[in-house]
């Protein structure tokens, strides 16, 4: 059982001698480091979200209406933040969430989130938009829970390789984002005139597939050629029900559907064979005016499914919040791109322990000793 709160035990017996870790605590403190660092688009591309951000600053605001109740003198020096998720034993109940340009705000971005997921053992979820294959960040991430997050292109025929690939290269399960039929309407994105795929970066699992190659009809495209490609085939507008039972066919990994947030949709989800769902909406990147996510996930989880939640979760307490609710897993997303900005897979390391030990901490301070006792209420 990890003990994630002595974290802070180090930090406060570093303190003693002077020494400072250079990474912050909070998120705010993180994204103002990481504006710092980045270059302005960049920044924008990933602190962004659609419209006027309504959604995606609710978020935030509505996960925090929860809480928890304290209970005292129960013995609480032992917490146990352990679970299972498509049966896997995880040690915490976090999952990486995945993320398209990981690739940019580090140098080899993606292996180094897969590298620390490898030193916490915690999960994650990689997207098909990387700098670096699938093939290698399944090597990266060690012993590892691993999905590989899959966009459905227009093409079945490249679509059908990229599971297979996943497949062969030792994924844990195929996670497929639904909300991505187009790109939402991002204003911050519009004006800065970038999307960083149509300049060809992170396509390398694209680059990779003979199937791609050919629709560029050359050998080596030059980057805003494949860009350019990309772009044509990106998602598949009429993605439906019967291309996930096409998918559920061709592969025997456990499949997660990402973007999930109607009761009937999840209903129907379990039908299809599906083993997990993914609540979110994306962080309010892709639709502005739905409900803040967490208001969909008591509807998701009547369907009886494994269900991971992520889209506004910041700190250690939103990752209680979540489980409490009834997650199995909270995703986190913005919070380790910072940290991955800020210092590669230390700094994601770096967000993932303090995000633990938060956790663990408050569990101690409330007597709550394992994830069964969250029982969050509503203010
Ligand atoms: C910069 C950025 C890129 C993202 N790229 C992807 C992606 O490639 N695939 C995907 O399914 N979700 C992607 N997401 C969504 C995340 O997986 C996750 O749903 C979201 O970040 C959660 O919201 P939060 O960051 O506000 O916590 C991306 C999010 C951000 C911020």
């Amino acid at each position: 059982m990890a003990d994630y709160g002595s974290f802070q035990d180090g930090i406060y017996a570093e303190g003693l001698v002077a020494k400072h870790r250079h990474f912050p605590y909070t998120f705010g403190d993180l994204e103002a480091r990481a504006q710092q660092v980045l270059d302005h688009a960049l920044f924008d591309y990933v602190r962004g979200g659609a419209g006027d951000e309504t959604t995606q600053d609710a978020n935030v605001t509505e996960l925090r209406r929860y809480g928890f109740v304290p209970r005292m003198l129960r013995d609480r020096s032992v917490r146990d933040l352990s679970t299972t998720f498509l049966g896997a034993e995880l040690d915490a109940p976090v999952i990486l969430c995945p993320v398209g340009v990981n690739g940019l705000v580090h140098e080899n971005g993606d292996l180094e989130v897969a590298r620390a997921a490898a030193t916490m053992n915690v999960a994650a979820m990689y997207s098909t938009l990387s700098e670096a294959p699938l093939e290698e960040v399944a090597d990266a991430r060690g012993d590892s829970f691993a999905a590989f997050q899959l966009y459905p292109t227009k093409d079945d025929q490249l679509t059908d390789n990229l599971v297979r690939r996943a497949d062969e290269a030792g994924f844990d399960a195929l996670t497929i984002t639904l909300d991505t039929g187009s790109l939402g309407w991002r204003p911050r994105d519009l004006g800065n005139g970038y999307i960083p795929f149509l300049r060809g970066r992170c396509l390398a699992n694209y680059l990779a597939d003979p199937r791609f190659i050919e629709h560029c009809g050359v050998e080596n495209p030059a980057p805003m050629h494949a860009g350019i490609v990309w772009s044509s085939l990106f998602s598949k507008p009429t993605f439906s029900w019967e291309d996930i039972a096409r998918i559920r066919r061709a592969t025997d990994l456990p499949i997660i559907l990402k973007g999930i947030c109607h009761a009937e949709d999840a209903r129907r989800a379990a039908t299809e064979g599906v083993d997990a769902i993914a609540c979110s909406n994306h962080g309010g990147r892709q639709a502005n005016g739905g409900l803040p996510a967490v208001s969909h996930l008591e509807g998701v989880l009547e369907a009886g499914l494994p269900v991971t939640f992520d889209s506004g979760v910041r700190d250690g307490v939103d990752v209680l919040r979540v489980v409490g609710l009834g997650a199995t897993l909270a995703g986190i997303g913005r919070p380790y791109v910072y940290g991955l900005t800020l210092g590669g897979a230390a700094g994601v390391e770096h967000v993932l322990r303090s995000m633990l030990a938060e956790a663990d901490l408050t569990m101690a301070a409330d007597c709550l000793t394992t994830l069964a006792d969250l029982h969050v209420v509503r203010r």
